[in-house]
């Protein structure tokens, strides 16, 4: 029986609408192989947005995030909006989207295709058997605190405040919790406790979650000697679990054990099984207009999207298979390619993918259900 399913398409700015273009030709594909019908509807978000009907999140669009099973989106932003005022930037579309839609957990892995080694400015041997994930709590911390700006005594002053509930990091580890069972049960929770009060309850409540855990080990570690570590022995992380900015600059760290931040997907979910699919890198302007971006993000958040949303392990494998076979026969977008090596454009790469998912047959021994 044919599976009806609504996606919400968001291609937003810069290199958006191109790499937005192969996910969405990947996701049609697996879904003919894998039994979907889709019902595909485009919506303005950024800067975009704000050109044409002045608003970064139109309505419109909200309404059909709301009434999707999933969205997929591009990135936001770009030079020709950065001096707008608070609400006519781009990324406040994106902040506000994720808060509307509660989607409080993001994830984001970084894991290394064999071969990849070369196109990381790190040593081959710290990144052979890289596998991580930076669950980021995606809804609350600094980035939705109260912001202020005032004139002063002595000159203008600017202010961020960063706010945690206890319920708020309750959840967001047990989340992490249960991704480490899935995986390796370990979890290292990343905060600043030496300094901040939200890092010390943010502490003490993933110590109470973790009682509920016995099976999952949980360390704790200072954001600054995480980011250390992460490049220094990236093979001992399994989850990382952190808060919002921390999780934010840590996972485009955590880009480079792969080689590039063209290749990380994310998925972000809240308490349902609706959820927003967007790669981890932004609109890229320098590059924006030229088809050389590397879709594999996008892509690779499409396969996200079956598995979360769609609770489709067998479509969501497919799809890294064939991103994994096109990489293995030394397939490269310039990101990725050494210099003087030949790189594909963006549809190239994208056309490799489809073709290798053509070959790709539903593995029997993989349960159809989701590790949702
Ligand atoms: N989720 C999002 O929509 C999102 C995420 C991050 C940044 N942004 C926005 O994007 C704009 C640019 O930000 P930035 O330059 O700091 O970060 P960026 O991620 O856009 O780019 C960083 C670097 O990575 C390269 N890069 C990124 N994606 C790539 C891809 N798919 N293939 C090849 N190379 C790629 C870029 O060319 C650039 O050199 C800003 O306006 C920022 O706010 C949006
Ligand atoms: C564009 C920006 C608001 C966004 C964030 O900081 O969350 C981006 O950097 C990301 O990683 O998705
Ligand atoms: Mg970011």
């Amino acid at each position: 029986m044919t599976k009806q399913r609504h996606v919400a398409v968001l291609p937003g700015d810069g290199i958006g609408p191109e790499i937005v273009e192969e996910g969405v030709k990947v996701m049609k594909q697996a879904g003919e192989q894998f039994g979907y019908h889709f019902q595909v509807d485009f919506g303005l978000i950024g800067g975009s947005a704000v050109d044409r009907v002045q608003n970064p999140l139109p309505t419109e669009t909200l309404q059909i995030c709301w009434e999707a099973d999933a969205v997929l989106l591009g990135a936001v932003g770009g030079p020709a909006w950065d001096k707008n005022p608070p609400e006519l930037r781009p990324e406040k579309a994106l902040l506000r989207l994720r808060k509307e839609l509660g989607l409080f957990a993001n994830l984001r892995p970084a894991k290394l295709f064999s071969g990849l080694e070369q196109s990381s400015t790190l040593k081959a041997e710290v990144l052979e058997g890289v596998d991580l994930l930076v669950v980021r709590e995606l809804t609350g911390g600094i980035y939705f605190g109260e912001k202020r700006r005032e004139q002063t005594e002595r000159g203008e002053k600017a202010t961020d405040t960063l706010v945690y509930q206890d319920y708020e990091v309750e959840r967001i580890l047990r989340r992490a919790f249960e991704w480490a069972r899935n995986r390796r049960k370990k979890v290292t929770s990343v905060d600043k406790a030496n300094v901040l009060e939200s890092s010390r309850l943010w502490r003490q409540v993933a110590e109470r979650v973790a009682g509920e855990y016995p099976d999952v080990k949980l360390d704790h570690m200072l954001v600054d000697n995480c980011a250390m570590q992460i490049i220094h022995r990236p093979t001992d992380f399994d989850v990382i679990v952190t808060e919002n900015m921390f999780g934010d600059i840590l996972s485009d760290e955590a880009a480079i054990l792969t080689g590039s931040i063209g290749l990380l997907p994310s998925a972000s979910i809240g308490e349902g099984n609706r959820g927003l699919y967007e790669p981890v890198h932004g609109s890229a302007p320098g590059i924006a207009g030229e088809g050389v971006a590397n879709p594999v993000a996008t892509i690779l958040s499409v396969a996200m999207m079956f598995r979360h949303s769609f609770g489709d392990e067998q479509a969501a494998r497919a799809i890294e298979a064939a991103v994994t076979c096109v990489l293995n026969q030394g397939a490269r977008t310039m990101d990725l390619a050494a210099p003087g090596d030949l790189a594909l454009s963006t549809d190239q790469f994208g056309d490799r993918v489809i073709e290798e998912l053509k070959q790709q047959q539903p593995d029997p021994h993989i349960p159809v259900e989701a590790m949702m």
